[in-house]
Protein backbone atom coordinates (compact mmCIF):
# COMPACT_ATOMS: atom_id res chain seq x y z
CA UNK A 1 0.00 0.00 0.00
CA UNK A 2 1.30 3.37 -0.97
CA UNK A 3 1.76 6.38 1.23
CA UNK A 4 -0.40 8.96 -0.54
CA UNK A 5 0.96 12.05 1.20
CA UNK A 6 2.27 14.35 -1.51
CA UNK A 7 0.74 12.17 -4.24
CA UNK A 8 -2.08 12.54 -6.75
CA UNK A 9 -4.45 9.63 -6.91
CA UNK A 10 -6.30 8.83 -10.13
CA UNK A 11 -9.43 6.71 -9.94
CA UNK A 12 -13.15 6.69 -9.22
CA UNK A 13 -14.57 7.84 -5.91
CA UNK A 14 -17.97 7.75 -4.22
CA UNK A 15 -18.91 10.16 -1.48
CA UNK A 16 -22.08 11.68 0.00
CA UNK A 17 -21.24 15.11 1.43
CA UNK A 18 -24.93 15.91 1.95
CA UNK A 19 -27.81 13.70 3.14
CA UNK A 20 -29.73 13.94 -0.11
CA UNK A 21 -27.74 11.65 -2.38
CA UNK A 22 -24.27 10.49 -3.33
CA UNK A 23 -21.78 11.72 -5.90
CA UNK A 24 -19.72 9.54 -8.20
CA UNK A 25 -16.41 11.13 -9.13
CA UNK A 26 -15.48 9.03 -12.14
CA UNK A 27 -11.84 9.00 -13.25
CA UNK A 28 -11.14 11.89 -10.92
CA UNK A 29 -7.82 13.20 -9.68
CA UNK A 30 -7.41 13.83 -5.97
CA UNK A 31 -4.24 15.65 -5.00
CA UNK A 32 -3.08 15.10 -1.43
CA UNK A 33 -0.67 17.47 0.27
CA UNK A 34 2.34 16.50 2.35
CA UNK A 35 0.24 16.66 5.52
CA UNK A 36 -2.35 14.18 4.22
CA UNK A 37 -5.08 16.70 3.43
CA UNK A 38 -6.89 16.96 0.12
CA UNK A 39 -5.42 19.83 -1.89
CA UNK A 40 -7.57 19.52 -5.03
CA UNK A 41 -10.27 17.35 -6.60
CA UNK A 42 -10.54 17.44 -10.40
CA UNK A 43 -12.98 15.84 -12.82
CA UNK A 44 -11.92 14.94 -16.37
CA UNK A 45 -14.11 17.82 -17.63
CA UNK A 46 -12.20 20.39 -15.53
CA UNK A 47 -9.73 22.67 -17.29
CA UNK A 48 -6.28 21.64 -16.19
CA UNK A 49 -7.17 18.00 -15.51
CA UNK A 50 -5.04 16.62 -18.33
CA UNK A 51 -2.10 18.86 -17.46
CA UNK A 52 -2.31 17.98 -13.76
CA UNK A 53 -2.37 14.28 -14.54
CA UNK A 54 0.56 14.58 -16.95
CA UNK A 55 2.47 16.65 -14.46
CA UNK A 56 1.93 14.13 -11.68
CA UNK A 57 2.98 11.30 -13.98
CA UNK A 58 6.14 13.13 -15.01
CA UNK A 59 7.21 13.92 -11.48
CA UNK A 60 6.44 10.43 -10.22
CA UNK A 61 3.60 11.38 -7.88
CA UNK A 62 0.72 9.80 -9.83
CA UNK A 63 -0.90 6.75 -8.20
CA UNK A 64 -3.42 4.94 -10.37
CA UNK A 65 -6.12 2.84 -8.73
CA UNK A 66 -6.30 -0.70 -10.19
CA UNK A 67 -9.05 -1.29 -12.76
CA UNK A 68 -12.39 -2.27 -11.24
CA UNK A 69 -11.54 -0.76 -7.84
CA UNK A 70 -12.92 2.46 -6.37
CA UNK A 71 -12.56 4.56 -3.26
CA UNK A 72 -14.95 5.52 -0.47
CA UNK A 73 -14.35 7.86 2.45
CA UNK A 74 -13.29 5.98 5.57
CA UNK A 75 -16.09 5.20 8.00
CA UNK A 76 -16.77 7.16 11.19
CA UNK A 77 -17.92 4.95 14.07
CA UNK A 78 -19.72 7.46 16.25
CA UNK A 79 -20.25 5.19 19.25
CA UNK A 80 -18.12 2.27 20.34
CA UNK A 81 -17.03 0.79 23.66
CA UNK A 82 -13.43 -0.26 23.10
CA UNK A 83 -13.13 -2.48 26.21
CA UNK A 84 -16.17 -4.53 25.27
CA UNK A 85 -14.51 -6.06 22.18
CA UNK A 86 -13.78 -9.41 23.92
CA UNK A 87 -17.53 -9.67 24.54
CA UNK A 88 -18.49 -9.18 20.88
CA UNK A 89 -21.23 -11.64 19.97
CA UNK A 90 -21.90 -12.70 23.56
CA UNK A 91 -24.40 -11.85 26.29
CA UNK A 92 -27.12 -10.38 24.13
CA UNK A 93 -30.15 -11.92 25.78
CA UNK A 94 -30.67 -9.82 28.92
CA UNK A 95 -31.98 -6.28 29.35
CA UNK A 96 -29.53 -3.37 29.44
CA UNK A 97 -29.56 -2.94 33.24
CA UNK A 98 -28.83 -6.66 33.80
CA UNK A 99 -26.30 -6.81 30.98
CA UNK A 100 -24.28 -3.99 32.52
CA UNK A 101 -24.06 -5.61 35.94
CA UNK A 102 -23.80 -9.28 34.92
CA UNK A 103 -21.46 -9.01 31.96
CA UNK A 104 -20.17 -5.57 31.05
CA UNK A 105 -18.98 -4.04 34.33
CA UNK A 106 -17.07 -7.24 35.26
CA UNK A 107 -15.38 -7.21 31.85
CA UNK A 108 -14.54 -3.50 31.94
CA UNK A 109 -13.13 -3.87 35.47
CA UNK A 110 -10.45 -6.17 34.04
CA UNK A 111 -8.85 -3.17 32.31
CA UNK A 112 -7.20 -2.35 35.63
CA UNK A 113 -4.66 -4.79 34.17
CA UNK A 114 -2.59 -2.82 31.65
CA UNK A 115 -1.42 -5.93 29.79
CA UNK A 116 -5.01 -7.09 29.31
CA UNK A 117 -5.90 -3.61 28.06
CA UNK A 118 -3.02 -3.44 25.61
CA UNK A 119 -3.74 -6.89 24.17
CA UNK A 120 -7.41 -6.22 23.58
CA UNK A 121 -7.06 -2.63 22.40
CA UNK A 122 -4.36 -3.66 19.90
CA UNK A 123 -6.70 -6.30 18.46
CA UNK A 124 -9.63 -3.90 18.27
CA UNK A 125 -7.87 -0.98 16.62
CA UNK A 126 -6.22 -3.26 14.05
CA UNK A 127 -9.51 -4.96 13.24
CA UNK A 128 -11.42 -1.69 12.97
CA UNK A 129 -8.88 -0.19 10.58
CA UNK A 130 -8.97 -3.32 8.43
CA UNK A 131 -12.76 -2.94 8.34
CA UNK A 132 -12.50 0.65 7.11
CA UNK A 133 -13.19 2.55 10.34
CA UNK A 134 -10.81 5.48 10.05
CA UNK A 135 -12.37 7.57 12.84
CA UNK A 136 -13.83 6.21 16.09
CA UNK A 137 -15.48 7.90 19.05
CA UNK A 138 -14.50 5.58 21.88
CA UNK A 139 -15.74 4.97 25.39
CA UNK A 140 -12.78 3.42 27.24
CA UNK A 141 -13.08 2.39 30.90
CA UNK A 142 -12.76 4.35 34.11
CA UNK A 143 -9.04 3.48 34.37
CA UNK A 144 -6.69 6.29 33.48
CA UNK A 145 -3.76 4.02 32.61
CA UNK A 146 -5.75 1.75 30.30
CA UNK A 147 -7.34 4.78 28.66
CA UNK A 148 -3.90 6.24 27.98
CA UNK A 149 -2.95 2.91 26.42
CA UNK A 150 -5.90 3.17 24.05
CA UNK A 151 -4.77 6.68 23.08
CA UNK A 152 -1.23 5.39 22.47
CA UNK A 153 -2.45 2.50 20.33
CA UNK A 154 -4.61 4.75 18.16
CA UNK A 155 -1.64 7.07 17.66
CA UNK A 156 0.69 4.13 16.89
CA UNK A 157 -1.72 2.55 14.39
CA UNK A 158 -2.67 5.90 12.88
CA UNK A 159 -6.38 5.76 13.62
CA UNK A 160 -8.21 9.07 14.06
CA UNK A 161 -9.90 8.71 17.43
CA UNK A 162 -11.74 10.50 20.18
CA UNK A 163 -11.23 8.74 23.48
CA UNK A 164 -13.04 9.13 26.78
CA UNK A 165 -12.18 7.94 30.25
CA UNK A 166 -15.56 6.78 31.49
CA UNK A 167 -16.85 8.64 34.54
CA UNK A 168 -19.13 6.68 36.88
CA UNK A 169 -19.24 7.44 40.58
CA UNK A 170 -22.75 6.57 41.76
CA UNK A 171 -22.64 4.29 44.78
CA UNK A 172 -26.27 3.39 44.19
CA UNK A 173 -25.87 2.27 40.59
CA UNK A 174 -22.24 1.24 40.06
CA UNK A 175 -20.73 -1.81 41.79
CA UNK A 176 -17.97 -1.23 44.35
CA UNK A 177 -15.45 -3.07 42.17
CA UNK A 178 -16.13 -0.80 39.19
CA UNK A 179 -16.70 2.82 40.00
CA UNK A 180 -14.56 5.91 40.38
CA UNK A 181 -12.98 5.97 43.83
CA UNK A 182 -14.73 9.31 44.38
CA UNK A 183 -16.28 12.12 42.39
CA UNK A 184 -13.04 14.06 42.71
CA UNK A 185 -11.02 11.08 41.47
CA UNK A 186 -13.29 10.71 38.43
CA UNK A 187 -12.99 14.39 37.58
CA UNK A 188 -9.24 14.34 38.13
CA UNK A 189 -8.95 11.31 35.83
CA UNK A 190 -10.87 13.15 33.12
CA UNK A 191 -8.58 16.18 33.47
CA UNK A 192 -5.53 13.93 33.43
CA UNK A 193 -6.62 12.35 30.14
CA UNK A 194 -7.18 15.75 28.56
CA UNK A 195 -3.67 16.82 29.64
CA UNK A 196 -2.17 13.53 28.46
CA UNK A 197 -3.65 13.83 24.98
CA UNK A 198 -2.72 17.51 24.70
CA UNK A 199 0.86 16.76 25.68
CA UNK A 200 1.29 13.58 23.60
CA UNK A 201 4.42 14.13 21.54
CA UNK A 202 3.47 11.77 18.69
CA UNK A 203 -0.20 12.70 18.46
CA UNK A 204 -0.24 15.66 16.05
CA UNK A 205 -4.00 16.18 16.37
CA UNK A 206 -5.01 12.62 15.43
CA UNK A 207 -6.49 11.73 18.83
CA UNK A 208 -8.74 13.90 21.00
CA UNK A 209 -9.88 13.55 24.61
CA UNK A 210 -13.59 13.32 25.33
CA UNK A 211 -15.57 14.15 28.48
CA UNK A 212 -17.50 10.91 29.11
CA UNK A 213 -20.17 10.59 31.78
CA UNK A 214 -21.29 6.98 31.16
CA UNK A 215 -24.97 7.85 31.53
CA UNK A 216 -27.20 9.52 34.07
CA UNK A 217 -27.78 6.40 36.22
CA UNK A 218 -24.05 5.88 36.78
CA UNK A 219 -23.21 9.47 37.79
CA UNK A 220 -23.95 11.64 40.80
CA UNK A 221 -25.13 15.19 40.28
CA UNK A 222 -21.73 16.38 41.49
CA UNK A 223 -20.03 14.34 38.78
CA UNK A 224 -22.35 15.61 36.05
CA UNK A 225 -21.87 19.18 37.24
CA UNK A 226 -18.09 18.79 37.41
CA UNK A 227 -17.89 17.26 33.95
CA UNK A 228 -20.11 20.01 32.54
CA UNK A 229 -17.65 22.55 33.96
CA UNK A 230 -14.67 20.70 32.48
CA UNK A 231 -16.41 20.51 29.08
CA UNK A 232 -17.02 24.25 29.25
CA UNK A 233 -13.40 24.98 30.14
CA UNK A 234 -11.67 22.72 27.65
CA UNK A 235 -14.13 22.86 24.75
CA UNK A 236 -13.68 19.09 24.39
CA UNK A 237 -16.17 16.73 22.88
CA UNK A 238 -18.69 15.17 25.26
CA UNK A 239 -20.25 11.72 24.88
CA UNK A 240 -22.85 9.92 26.91
CA UNK A 241 -25.84 7.60 26.55
CA UNK A 242 -29.22 9.27 26.30
CA UNK A 243 -32.75 7.86 26.66
CA UNK A 244 -31.65 4.48 25.32
CA UNK A 245 -34.21 2.01 26.64
CA UNK A 246 -37.51 2.09 28.54
CA UNK A 247 -35.57 1.55 31.75
CA UNK A 248 -32.81 4.10 31.06
CA UNK A 249 -35.25 6.76 29.84
CA UNK A 250 -37.54 6.15 32.81
CA UNK A 251 -34.61 6.39 35.21
CA UNK A 252 -33.79 9.96 34.14
CA UNK A 253 -37.46 10.98 34.28
CA UNK A 254 -37.85 9.55 37.77
CA UNK A 255 -34.68 11.25 39.05
CA UNK A 256 -35.12 14.69 37.54
CA UNK A 257 -38.71 14.90 36.35
CA UNK A 258 -37.33 15.83 32.93
CA UNK A 259 -35.82 13.85 30.07
CA UNK A 260 -32.14 12.92 29.86
CA UNK A 261 -31.68 15.57 27.17
CA UNK A 262 -32.99 18.36 29.36
CA UNK A 263 -31.09 17.13 32.41
CA UNK A 264 -27.81 16.93 30.48
CA UNK A 265 -28.44 20.44 29.20
CA UNK A 266 -28.89 21.72 32.76
CA UNK A 267 -25.48 20.27 33.63
CA UNK A 268 -23.79 22.01 30.68
CA UNK A 269 -23.31 18.69 28.91
CA UNK A 270 -25.34 19.42 25.79
CA UNK A 271 -23.03 21.42 23.56
CA UNK A 272 -22.07 21.72 19.92
CA UNK A 273 -19.47 19.05 20.70
CA UNK A 274 -21.80 16.54 22.36
CA UNK A 275 -22.64 13.15 20.88
CA UNK A 276 -25.62 11.42 22.48
CA UNK A 277 -25.63 7.69 21.94
CA UNK A 278 -28.94 6.04 21.02
CA UNK A 279 -31.52 8.66 22.10
CA UNK A 280 -34.34 6.34 21.04
CA UNK A 281 -36.90 7.85 23.39
CA UNK A 282 -36.18 11.54 22.85
CA UNK A 283 -39.27 13.70 22.47
CA UNK A 284 -39.97 16.32 19.83
CA UNK A 285 -38.90 18.96 22.34
CA UNK A 286 -35.69 17.05 22.99
CA UNK A 287 -34.99 17.01 19.26
CA UNK A 288 -35.50 20.78 19.11
CA UNK A 289 -33.19 21.23 22.08
CA UNK A 290 -30.49 18.97 20.62
CA UNK A 291 -30.71 20.79 17.28
CA UNK A 292 -30.59 24.21 18.97
CA UNK A 293 -27.44 23.25 20.89
CA UNK A 294 -25.91 21.76 17.73
CA UNK A 295 -25.36 18.43 19.49
CA UNK A 296 -25.48 15.15 17.59
CA UNK A 297 -26.92 11.65 17.95
CA UNK A 298 -25.04 8.39 17.37
CA UNK A 299 -27.63 6.02 15.95
CA UNK A 300 -26.73 2.41 16.71
CA UNK A 301 -29.38 0.30 14.99
CA UNK A 302 -27.90 -3.14 15.62
CA UNK A 303 -27.46 -2.57 19.35
CA UNK A 304 -30.94 -1.07 19.54
CA UNK A 305 -32.39 -4.38 18.40
CA UNK A 306 -31.06 -5.99 21.59
CA UNK A 307 -31.13 -3.24 24.21
CA UNK A 308 -33.32 -0.29 23.23
CA UNK A 309 -36.84 -1.76 23.12
CA UNK A 310 -37.48 0.42 20.07
CA UNK A 311 -36.15 1.87 16.82
CA UNK A 312 -34.63 5.36 16.82
CA UNK A 313 -36.87 7.77 14.83
CA UNK A 314 -34.03 8.73 12.52
CA UNK A 315 -36.05 10.53 9.85
CA UNK A 316 -37.90 12.59 12.42
CA UNK A 317 -34.62 13.63 14.04
CA UNK A 318 -33.08 14.59 10.70
CA UNK A 319 -36.16 16.61 9.81
CA UNK A 320 -35.75 18.50 13.08
CA UNK A 321 -32.20 19.41 12.09
CA UNK A 322 -30.44 17.00 14.48
CA UNK A 323 -27.01 15.94 13.25
CA UNK A 324 -26.80 12.14 13.16
CA UNK A 325 -24.08 9.59 12.49
CA UNK A 326 -23.89 5.82 12.89
CA UNK A 327 -22.26 3.70 15.56
CA UNK A 328 -21.55 0.01 15.98
CA UNK A 329 -21.94 0.29 19.78
CA UNK A 330 -19.65 -2.68 20.35
CA UNK A 331 -20.55 -4.86 22.17
CA UNK A 332 -24.22 -3.94 22.52
CA UNK A 333 -24.07 -4.29 18.75
CA UNK A 334 -22.41 -7.62 17.88
CA UNK A 335 -20.51 -6.42 14.79
CA UNK A 336 -17.46 -4.23 14.33
CA UNK A 337 -18.46 -3.47 10.74
CA UNK A 338 -19.66 -0.04 9.73
CA UNK A 339 -20.92 -1.57 6.49
CA UNK A 340 -23.13 -3.78 8.64
CA UNK A 341 -24.25 -0.70 10.61
CA UNK A 342 -25.43 0.92 7.37
CA UNK A 343 -27.40 -2.16 6.34
CA UNK A 344 -28.98 -2.40 9.75
CA UNK A 345 -29.90 1.30 9.72
CA UNK A 346 -31.75 0.78 6.46
CA UNK A 347 -33.48 -2.38 7.67
CA UNK A 348 -34.46 -0.81 11.00
CA UNK A 349 -35.92 2.24 9.25
CA UNK A 350 -38.01 -0.03 7.04
CA UNK A 351 -39.32 -1.92 10.06
CA UNK A 352 -40.21 1.33 11.78
CA UNK A 353 -42.01 2.51 8.66
CA UNK A 354 -44.13 -0.58 8.15
CA UNK A 355 -44.32 -1.76 11.75
CA UNK A 356 -43.59 -5.36 12.66
CA UNK A 357 -46.60 -6.88 14.40
CA UNK A 358 -48.65 -8.77 11.80
CA UNK A 359 -51.58 -8.89 14.23
CA UNK A 360 -52.08 -5.14 13.69
CA UNK A 361 -53.77 -3.67 10.60
CA UNK A 362 -51.24 -2.39 8.05
CA UNK A 363 -52.54 1.17 8.30
CA UNK A 364 -51.74 1.46 12.00
CA UNK A 365 -48.75 -0.87 12.18
CA UNK A 366 -45.87 1.53 11.53
CA UNK A 367 -44.67 5.10 11.18
CA UNK A 368 -45.02 6.31 7.59
CA UNK A 369 -42.09 8.26 6.17
CA UNK A 370 -39.44 6.57 8.31
CA UNK A 371 -37.41 4.73 5.72
CA UNK A 372 -33.92 5.65 4.60
CA UNK A 373 -32.08 4.37 1.54
CA UNK A 374 -28.51 3.18 0.95
CA UNK A 375 -27.31 6.65 -0.05
CA UNK A 376 -28.46 8.21 3.21
CA UNK A 377 -27.00 5.33 5.23
CA UNK A 378 -23.70 5.85 3.40
CA UNK A 379 -23.84 9.58 4.16
CA UNK A 380 -24.46 8.91 7.86
CA UNK A 381 -21.54 6.46 8.08
CA UNK A 382 -19.12 8.92 6.48
CA UNK A 383 -19.82 12.65 6.07
CA UNK A 384 -22.65 12.60 8.63
CA UNK A 385 -20.34 11.20 11.29
CA UNK A 386 -17.64 13.69 10.38
CA UNK A 387 -20.10 16.60 10.58
CA UNK A 388 -21.39 15.33 13.93
CA UNK A 389 -17.84 15.64 15.26
CA UNK A 390 -17.05 18.87 13.39
CA UNK A 391 -14.07 17.10 11.86
CA UNK A 392 -13.10 17.54 8.21
CA UNK A 393 -13.51 13.87 7.33
CA UNK A 394 -16.02 11.78 5.40
CA UNK A 395 -15.92 13.51 2.00
CA UNK A 396 -13.42 13.98 -0.80
CA UNK A 397 -13.32 17.77 -0.53
CA UNK A 398 -10.39 20.18 -0.62
CA UNK A 399 -9.25 20.86 2.93
CA UNK A 400 -10.56 17.53 4.24
CA UNK A 401 -8.26 14.83 5.57
CA UNK A 402 -7.65 12.08 3.05
CA UNK A 403 -9.21 9.23 5.07
CA UNK A 404 -10.25 6.61 2.55
CA UNK A 405 -10.77 2.95 1.80
CA UNK A 406 -10.16 1.08 -1.44
CA UNK A 407 -12.95 -1.27 -2.45
CA UNK A 408 -11.83 -4.15 -4.62
CA UNK A 409 -14.64 -6.36 -5.95
CA UNK A 410 -12.13 -8.74 -7.54
CA UNK A 411 -10.36 -10.25 -4.55
CA UNK A 412 -10.39 -13.80 -3.23
CA UNK A 413 -13.34 -14.16 -0.89
CA UNK A 414 -15.19 -11.21 -2.44
CA UNK A 415 -18.85 -10.94 -1.53
CA UNK A 416 -19.33 -8.06 -3.98
CA UNK A 417 -20.07 -8.77 -7.64
CA UNK A 418 -20.06 -5.81 -10.01
CA UNK A 419 -20.91 -6.19 -13.67
CA UNK A 420 -19.08 -3.37 -15.38
CA UNK A 421 -21.32 -3.70 -18.46
CA UNK A 422 -24.69 -3.46 -16.79
CA UNK A 423 -24.23 -1.93 -13.33
CA UNK A 424 -24.65 1.82 -13.06
CA UNK A 425 -22.74 3.89 -10.53
CA UNK A 426 -25.83 3.78 -8.27
CA UNK A 427 -25.84 -0.02 -8.61
CA UNK A 428 -22.17 -0.15 -7.68
CA UNK A 429 -22.65 1.84 -4.50
CA UNK A 430 -25.88 0.09 -3.54
CA UNK A 431 -24.29 -3.33 -4.04
CA UNK A 432 -21.30 -2.22 -1.99
CA UNK A 433 -23.46 -1.14 0.95
CA UNK A 434 -25.58 -4.28 0.83
CA UNK A 435 -23.01 -6.96 -0.03
CA UNK A 436 -19.40 -5.85 0.48
CA UNK A 437 -17.43 -7.36 3.34
CA UNK A 438 -14.06 -6.88 4.96
CA UNK A 439 -12.38 -8.92 2.23
CA UNK A 440 -13.36 -6.20 -0.26
CA UNK A 441 -11.54 -3.49 1.69
CA UNK A 442 -8.08 -3.77 0.17
CA UNK A 443 -6.42 -0.65 1.52
CA UNK A 444 -7.14 1.97 4.16
CA UNK A 445 -5.57 5.40 4.59
CA UNK A 446 -5.85 7.94 7.38
CA UNK A 447 -4.52 11.36 6.47
CA UNK A 448 -3.00 9.81 3.35
CA UNK A 449 -0.97 7.41 5.48
CA UNK A 450 -1.53 3.69 4.83
CA UNK A 451 -2.79 2.10 8.00
CA UNK A 452 -3.48 -1.42 6.80
CA UNK A 453 -3.82 -3.15 3.51
CA UNK A 454 -3.52 -6.13 1.31
CA UNK A 455 -3.16 -4.58 -2.16
CA UNK A 456 -0.42 -2.69 -3.94
CA UNK A 457 -2.56 0.40 -4.64
O1 LIG B 1 -25.41 0.09 24.92
C1 LIG B 1 -24.92 0.48 26.00
N1 LIG B 1 -23.67 0.08 26.34
C2 LIG B 1 -23.09 0.47 27.49
O2 LIG B 1 -21.95 0.08 27.78
C3 LIG B 1 -23.85 1.33 28.33
N2 LIG B 1 -23.60 1.91 29.49
C4 LIG B 1 -24.68 2.62 29.81
N3 LIG B 1 -25.62 2.50 28.86
C5 LIG B 1 -25.13 1.70 27.94
N4 LIG B 1 -25.65 1.27 26.78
Amino acid sequence: MTDLRGKTIAGSFFHAPEPDGFQFLEDALVAIDAGGDIAAVMAPSDAGYAAARENARNNGTLVEIPAGCFLLPGFVDLHIHAPQYPQLGKALDVPLEDWLHRHTFPLEARYADAAFARRNYEALVGDLLAGGTTTALYFATLHTEATRILVDICVEHGQRALVGKVAMDSEADCPPYYRDASTEAGLAGTRALIDYVAGHAANHGLVHAVVTPRFIPSCTDAMLEGLGAIAGECGCHVQTHCSESDWAHGYGLARYGVTDTEALDRFGLLTRRTVLAHSNFITNDDMDRIAARGAAVAHCPLSNAYFANSIFPLRAALQKGVRVGLGTDISGGPSASMIEAQRMAIAASRMLETGVDPALPAASRGRPGSRIDFALAFHLATAGGGAALDLPVGSFRPGFHFDAILINPNVAGSTLRIDEHTDTSADMLEKTIYTASKSNISSVWVGGRPVTGRSSA
